[in-house]
């Protein structure tokens, strides 16, 4: 299935760069295929920049600065409420790039759409907000306070499992903060940030403000990351990659924020209806084939209810449908590659030759190379990969526990702390896991727990910063604190 008969409005899909309101390839005619993983066929090629290019989308950035920053956040608002009301208008358009892109079933893209688009009508409101402070004087004769000022140009790098939405949450509070960005897409999902720098373009967020480069990722980041120019970086991305950027970043001294990975403890109390807690669970392991950084990896359970709970996921699971996310209404698309798929093996080996047990998870039965079977291993121990690492493949892992101070230990023993599920009604045990869980969020019976207002991040090895909510625009704001002297006797008020 390729693209172009896929969409209604052709422009959308666009196989080059974006830089400086420009639609532009490669200056050596080197490219990149972009392959639909439910099917291993070719949707379309990308320009790999090279350097000079890649400083030239740093150049229109820096150009764009000046007018995008002198612009009244009113204005700049009007200009991102645009562009939100293009991403609705196109929505239909834009999930189907991203589930031929990435994967995730039709549903699934356009609730990253709908997810994606509220991040940038949120941070074009608050904007709006970008409130400074007065300061009760200490010196005589003076008025002091701050202002909140626009950073500069912020380099932004995104993984391939959230298309958009992981752009949009960073691009929207840049840009109503008043810095111009260069996003770095995932070269396997560069579609969906081509056409949203189309959209941006449409709703007059003028050239240099929204660029978009492509090319080989440990050569662009590095540019990007030694651009003295370029004052604030945000990834999303693998712990690793995160790692290697904050060093790359340490040269510039830029400010830097890191969503990274993930290995979510998913913890069920004695009090829990087994039946109800298997059907958040297998919901909260699945979503994204899995991979998703808030995915259930590890799922805890009390003893007292272990094996009932066990038989509840594996109904629930047996009953998900495999298969193509354009096909009618699947639950569960492929994996983004074949690496992934090799990984997902490997990790169910690595479990079974340590003891765990395969309660299901018939890969025979995958529809494709690149599928994997959702999968369910019990009896997994802390020395597994499955344990330890973030698996980001439909591979759930349940393990009973004792007590609660047992289902801490064993949540808080890993490298990870993005987030954490708690399943249990009982107040107190609630308050207790709350505050013991060293997570950036905890999640209490529900397995929706993401959205704009919500400040998202993690700590440990999780990440640096948080992203959305109304702290979420301060990455790219400076504080500049003024004194004014000699004011005479308005002073002291
Ligand atoms: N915390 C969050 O909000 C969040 C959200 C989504 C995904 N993630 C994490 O992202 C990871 C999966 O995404 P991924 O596989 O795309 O991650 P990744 O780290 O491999 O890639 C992320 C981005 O970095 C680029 N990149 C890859 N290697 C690089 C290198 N050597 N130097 C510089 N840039 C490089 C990629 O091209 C991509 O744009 C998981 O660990 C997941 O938990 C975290
Ligand atoms: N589901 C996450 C993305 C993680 O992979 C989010 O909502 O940001």
């Amino acid at each position: 299935m390729t693209l172009s008969n896929q969409l209604s409005d052709l422009r959308l899909f666009r196989q080059y760069a974006y830089v400086d309101g420009k639609w532009t390839h490669g200056t050596t005619g080197r490219e990149e295929a972009v392959i639909d993983p439910a099917t291993g066929e070719t949707l379309g090629h990308i320009p790999v920049l090279e350097a000079d290019q890649i400083r030239g989308a740093v150049d229109a950035a820096d150009q764009a600065f000046a007018q995008w920053r002198a612009l009244r956040a009113d204005e700049r608002c009007e200009r991102l409420l645009a562009w939100y009301d293009l991403l609705q208008a196109n929505r239909e358009d834009l999930a189907t790039i991203m589930t031929l892109e990435q994967g995730k079933p039709l549903p699934d893209a356009r609730g990253e759409v709908e997810y994606g688009a509220s991040f940038v009508r949120w941070f074009a409101e608050e904007g709006k907000r970008t409130f400074g402070d007065t300061i009760p004087s200490h010196i005589p004769n003076a008025a002091l306070g701050t202002l909140k000022e626009p950073v500069g140009i912020a380099a932004l790098i995104t993984p391939w499992n959230f298309p958009l939405a992981m752009i949009t949450r960073k691009a929207a509070a840049a840009m109503a903060a008043g810095c111009p960005v260069v996003v770095k897409p995932a070269h396997e999902t560069p579609f969906s940030a081509l056409a949203l720098a189309e959209l941006a373009e449409r709703a007059g967020i003028p050239a240099g403000v929204f660029n978009v480069v492509l090319g080989d990722a440990p050569e662009v980041s590095k540019l990007l990351c030694d651009d003295e120019r370029i004052k604030a970086l945000s990834f999303t991305g693998s712990t690793r990659v995160g790692r290697l950027l904050l060093e790359q970043s340490a040269n510039t001294v830029k400010r830097v924020s890191l969503e990274l990975g993930g290995n979510a403890p998913f913890i069920v109390g004695p009090d829990m209806d087994p039946h109800e807690a298997a059907l958040a669970a297998v919901a909260a392991k699945f979503q994204t084939a899995g991979q998703d950084c808030l995915a259930a990896n590890r799922i805890l359970v009390h003893e007292s209810i272990h094996d009932a709970f066990v038989e509840h996921f594996a109904e629930r699971m047996a009953a998900m449908t495999v298969g193509n996310g354009m096909q009618g209404e699947v639950d569960q698309g492929p994996l983004i590659h074949g690496q992934a798929v090799d990984k997902a093996s490997a990790i169910v080996d690595d479990a079974v030759s340590r003891g765990a047990t395969l309660v299901a998870g018939d890969q025979s039965q995958a529809p494709g190379p690149n599928f994997f079977m959702p999968t369910l291993l019990t009896g997994v121990t802390r020395d597994m990969q499955v344990w330890c690492e973030e698996n980001f493949a439909p591979v759930a892992g349940i393990t009973a526990y004792r007590d609660d101070d047992e289902a801490i230990a064993m949540a808080n023993d890993t490298e990870y702390g993005l987030a954490a599920y708690v399943y249990t009604h009982d107040i107190r045990r609630i308050w207790k896991l709350l505050r013991a869980l060293e997570y950036g969020m905890v999640s209490v019976n529900s397995v929706k727990m993401t959205g704009p207002p919500v400040p998202f991040g993690g700590v440990k090895q999780s990440g640096l910063g948080r992203e959305g909510g109304v702290t979420g625009i301060d990455e790219y704001l400076e504080t500049k604190y003024y004194c004014l002297g000699a004011l005479g006797s308005v002073s002291g008020s």
